[in-house]
């Protein structure tokens, strides 16, 4: 699919296709509809980034909140989505020995209980153990920055979705 396809899409396809390129805030992909005719794929990127940024603290905390652990309950109890499962899959998640997922749920619980949203990081780009290195790492970091480092990786999350979504898919 390419962006001419994607800026000619009804805004309920537009949803329905592109909704979940930031884990369960099918709102951003909506709002940015209107922003269509994108130049490009990285000028639809920028929109959603834009939407973001512009959001205050307690929406980029909202958009964290939406995002599934890793190696967490949704993940075992196979209710993650499509995208969450392959990218936590594909980091190693669903392998973790018992110690690995002992270390991953403690760290998990340390890091929302010291600020409120869960620990996200883009797992495409990492393996098992770096992510568990991440972990332990950014809890010790303030709220403010694990906010902004959260919402970074969400973009790359995002990229790397619509990535897959528009230049392989040939949904259309
Ligand atoms: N808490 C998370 O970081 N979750 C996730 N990161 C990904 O890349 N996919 C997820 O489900």
């Amino acid at each position: 699919m390419n962006i001419a396809a994607v800026n000619a899409l009804p805004y309920e396809d537009f949803v329905d296709i592109l909704g979940n390129v930031v884990e369960k805030c099918p709102i951003i992909t909506a709002a940015v509809w209107s922003g269509r005719p994108f130049l490009s794929l990285a000028a639809l990127e920028a929109a959603i980034s834009e939407f973001i940024d512009a959001l205050p603290e307690s929406g980029k905390e909202g958009i964290l909140r939406c995002h599934p652990d890793l190696a967490g309950r949704d993940l075992q109890s196979g209710s993650l989505t499509r995208e969450s499962h392959e990218e936590q899959a594909g980091s190693g998640m669903g392998a973790l020995n018992s110690g690995e997922a002992s270390r991953m749920a403690r760290l998990n619980q340390e890091y929302k209980g010291r600020f409120g949203f869960p620990f996200v990081i883009c797992a495409r780009m990492h393996d098992k153990e770096n992510i568990l290195r991440q972990l332990s790492k950014r809890c010790q970091n303030e709220r403010a920055l694990e906010r902004a480092r959260g919402i970074e990786e969400v973009k790359k999350i995002c990229h790397l979705r619509l990535q897959s979504l528009v230049l392989t898919a040939n949904r259309l």
